[in-house]
């Protein structure tokens, strides 16, 4: 079941009086229970692209659709709140908090109906995720690189939301904790039902997903 649709977005930057085009005429659908990567060249508008799908920001031209609605209409912010949960390359958690504070907070923070007892459920996810109790009680600073993108990844999956993006989640990781990390991706889109979209660099991380899209030329096309 299609959940996000991009329709002919058109998408630049202006540089001076000259205007630089990153997407043109980009429409395309991602369905849930599916794990898609998006792959293209340094500066191709990867990252501009999952901007606009996670509502950081909007298109110049052309819609992004959350079941069948205008994420416009529904509020950027409410879209983000509720419906999303974005994983970054740097993590950005709160390095002061412990990692089960962090999941807790974006728990205190939607308006998604989650179960009471939220305490035992963060703890759940995280020892779900490979962060078992010891370290959920620990602060961000003192867990390493790939402890943090499975607190990060936690966090995300906290709200109960049905599309997890992501930017690069494996930059700062080495191959192992990659591959790891890529099991979980699947995990939650196979047996999750949640539909997750990956920007990457990576070919191998590309090979695992269902469907890899290529942008190039302001354009975002199957690649095979
Ligand atoms: N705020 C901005 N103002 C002007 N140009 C920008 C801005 N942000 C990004 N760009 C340019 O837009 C192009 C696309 O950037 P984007 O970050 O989306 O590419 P990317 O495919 O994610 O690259 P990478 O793989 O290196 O992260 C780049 O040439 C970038 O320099």
């Amino acid at each position: 079941m299609t959940i996000l649709e991009t329709k002919h977005i058109d998408y630049f930057y202006q540089d001076g009086d000259r205007k630089r085009t990153i997407l043109s005429d980009v429409s395309n659908s991602f369905e849930q229970g599916k794990f898609y990567t998006i792959l293209g060249q340094s500066g191709s508008g990867k990252t501009t692209y999952l901007s606009l799908i996670s509502a950081l920001d909007s298109p110049k031209d052309g819609q992004v659709i959350y079941e069948e609605q205008d994420i416009k209409k529904m509020g950027h912010e409410e879209y983000r709140r509720n419906k999303i949960g974005i994983i970054f390359q740097s993590y950005n958690l709160i390095p002061y908090l412990t990692a089960v504070e962090n999941v807790l907070l974006a728990m205190a923070i939607t308006d998604n109906e989650l179960p009471p007892n939220q305490k035992d459920v963060a703890y759940n996810l995280l020892d779900y995720i490979g962060i078992v109790k010891s370290k959920a009680d620990r602060t961000i600073t003192h867990l390493s690189g790939g402890e943090q993108q499975r607190v990060a990844i936690a966090r995300a999956l906290a709200t109960n939301v049905d599309i997890i993006l992501a930017d690069e989640p494996t930059g700062n990781l080495d191959e192992g904790m990659e591959q790891e990390i890529v099991a979980i991706f699947k995990e939650l889109a196979h047996i999750h039902n949640k539909c997750v979209i990956v920007v990457t660099h990576s070919q191998e991380i590309a090979n695992s997903s269902d469907q890899t899209f290529y942008l190039k030329g302001g354009k975002l096309t199957p690649y095979e």
